[in-house]
């Protein structure tokens, strides 16, 4: 396990996606005329085979490598492996000017979930660039409909580490607050900005970067706090089995819960253990749960209490990629307890929370 201080200078890459026509390439442009701007290089996927976007883009510069043969999310892994290869090759060798970070900018239907692992599964690339925070823009007048009925959409969002609502300036009230209603369900562990009135752009969409062992204390105590709006499951490994209502020792209240019409139901819950937790059996158990079920869990964050440890260990998984476990060398508030958030589809927070107990139970 990495622990906090541990300095990581690979290069950053910021995965940029978005429903189609959301404002990817706009938030894109805006970012690149920021002062770092200059320090960007950018990955764009295309559907198609006349691309556009790039044209857009109008700060472009060598360091833009265009994808063209449709969506990286699926079939073009391979070519964002070398896209990423030959950016820092030519980067190494002088070609292009210099730079620190990449942003892959995906196309309106892609699934974000492969980019990450595509990171993660080239040993070679692995070595010199890191998964950074992934955003979505998400449109204010169309984004609830969006969510609700296109899959990607909503698998999109909720994924994201940073969702930009973007065209806030021409939404209706009613279109803005529907769609941050919206937002809020599909994931409420995301911080929200407004595009409109961003106005430390750079900051807040790079500064903290929930990856980033520096910056990982000040993204934790950001969802932690967002933690009592999330129903929680208590294990009955707690100290004292919990009797909730019924008589059953998992309580399921008012977690959030919301109607995607193609993929089912997407809820958000908590599980909490008093008990230190076995880091070995508990990684065991979710490979395979990931392994079993990783399409439709579609994220996982956690703060971990394990035993001989001075602080937690964080615990970040993007459906079934995991990031290296991290450890803070100290907690970030007065509580103690394990807590383990997901956002699933499909998957009953019941099962998930009996699978851990029975599986915990056996190892004791
Ligand atoms: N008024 C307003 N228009 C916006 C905003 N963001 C984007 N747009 C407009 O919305 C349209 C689509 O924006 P793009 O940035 O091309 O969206 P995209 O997500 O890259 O689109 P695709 O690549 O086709 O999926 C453009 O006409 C933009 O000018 C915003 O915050 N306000």
């Amino acid at each position: 396990m990495e622990g906090v201080r541990g300095m990581d200078d690979r290069i950053p890459v910021t995965v940029l996606t978005g429903f189609l026509g959301s404002g990817k390439t706009t938030l894109l442009q805006r970012l690149l005329s920021c002062e770092d701007g200059a320090g960007v290089a950018v990955i764009v996927n295309e559907l198609g085979e006349v691309s556009l976007d790039h044209l857009f883009v109008q700060k472009l510069t060598e360091s833009t490598i265009v994808l063209k043969n449709g969506c990286i999310c699926c079939t073009m892994r391979e070519d964002l492996q070398t896209g990423l290869r030959e950016l820092i090759d030519n980067r190494d060798r002088g070609l292009i000017a210099p730079f620190d970070r990449v942003v892959i900018e995906t196309t309106g239907l892609a699934d974000p979930t492969p980019i990450a692992m595509t990171l993660d599964g080239d040993l070679l690339l692995k070595r010199q660039v890191r998964l950074a925070n992934i955003i979505a823009t998400i449109d204010a007048m169309f984004g609830a409909d969006q969510l609700r009925e296109h899959e990607e959409s909503m698998r999109q969002a909720a994924i994201a580490d940073r969702l930009v609502l973007t065209k806030t300036d021409i939404a209706s009230k009613e279109e803005t607050a529907r769609t941050r209603e919206k937002i809020h369900a599909v994931n409420p562990m995301a911080v929200v900005l407004d595009a409109c009135s961003l106005e430390s752009l750079w900051t807040q969409l790079f500064d903290i970067d929930p990856f980033d062992p520096r910056t990982k204390s000040s993204e934790v105590q950001h969802w932690l706090k967002r933690l009592p709006s999330i129903e929680v499951l208590k294990s009955s490994r707690s100290s004292g089995r919990y009797q909730g209502k019924n008589g059953k020792n998992v309580m399921i209240r008012g977690y959030h819960k919301d109607k995607n019409e193609e993929g089912g139901e997407i809820q958000t819950f908590a599980i909490r253990t008093e008990k230190p937790l076995n880091w070995t059996a508990f990684a065991i158990w979710l490979s395979a749960l990931l392994h079993r079920h990783g399409n439709r869990i579609l994220r996982i964050k956690g703060l971990l209490n394990v035993p001989g440890a001075l602080g937690p260990v964080v615990l970040n998984a993007v459906q079934s990629h995991i990031t290296p476990p991290m450890h803070l060398d100290e907690w970030p508030d007065e509580d103690h307890t394990s807590r383990i958030v997901f956002i699933v589809q499909g998957l009953s927070p019941g099962l998930i929370q009996k699978s851990l107990d029975c599986f915990l139970s056996v190892l004791e």
